[in-house]
């Protein structure tokens, strides 16, 4: 059986004290052993306040991104390490604003996945196609691959660990969401993979989120499709009503 996990994405939203008002207001609404993991994914200069702020509750928190490396010349860049030590416990990778606005690869997010699990954290692996993609027929093959480049030389309790988020980008703040059976239909194609290459008992425990225009209103429709563990929600997941909302749907 595997845990549902909800995790909201900011995106370049919220200044710090409406990220902390944020958290404040959603931390002590979790009941304690929750059967839904709750994370929300904040701007890299509020994670310290809201790890601190969320630490001790259900609440658990996300970076957006980071480098591969430790430590080093890479100007402007985040560490897993730092991120890691301030008690942050997921990072998003491979979000599709990431692939398009900041230009990264396939092999950037594998290393990430890496060097984010080097520091006991969990990465939240993102892929996804195009409108175009999914009209030409395109989609399964281009998740597969994205997949597999992603988790590429992971070992098997590592990807089991794990969570991939498929969001298709068609359908991220358009408001325009995916049918529930086909966001499953791709979701079994993430497990397939998985599965055909770390084996099915992995592709049996690792979590997979559906992502694009989710919302207190339809999570139940996706959260009741066999392939569907959870949600990565960047708009309905900015108030924390909202946020509340769909752990209330979930759990
Ligand atoms: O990371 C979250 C997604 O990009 C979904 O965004 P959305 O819920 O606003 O469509």
């Amino acid at each position: 059986m595997r845990k549902p996990i909800i995790a909201g994405n900011w995106k370049m939203n919220k200044t710090a004290s409406e990220a902390i008002s944020f958290v404040e207001a959603v931390k002590n609404n979790i009941p304690a052993n929750s059967a839904v993991d709750s994370v929300v994914g904040s701007p890299a200069l509020f994670l310290q306040s809201l790890a601190e702020a969320a630490k001790g509750t259900e609440l658990k928190v996300s970076a957006q991104n980071c480098y591969f490396e430790n430590a080093g010349a890479f100007t402007g860049e985040n560490s897993p390490a730092a991120i890691a030590d301030l008690g942050v416990q997921y990072v998003i990778i491979g979000h599709s604003e990431r692939r398009e606005y900041f230009h990264e690869t396939d092999e950037d997010i594998n290393k990430k996945a890496k060097a984010i699990i080097a520091n006991d954290m969990t990465p939240i692996v993102c892929c996804g196609e195009t409108l175009e993609q999914r009209e030409a027929g395109e989609t399964a093959s281009w998740i597969k691959g994205q997949v597999e480049n992603a988790l590429d030389g992971l070992t098997n309790e590592q990807v089991a660990n794990l969570v991939v988020a498929y969001e298709p980008i068609w359908a991220i703040g358009t408001g325009k969401s995916s049918s529930a059976a086909d966001a499953n239909e791709t979701c079994g194609v993430v497990r397939e993979t998985i599965a055909n290459k770390f084996g099915q008992e992995v592709a049996d425990k690792v979590r997979i989120q559906y992502g694009g225009s989710v919302k207190p209103e339809n999570i139940k429709e996706y959260m009741a499709e066999e392939h569907i563990d959870g949600a990565l929600v960047g708009g309905a997941a900015l108030e924390a009503d909202s946020f509340l909302a769909l752990l209330e749907a979930v759990k």
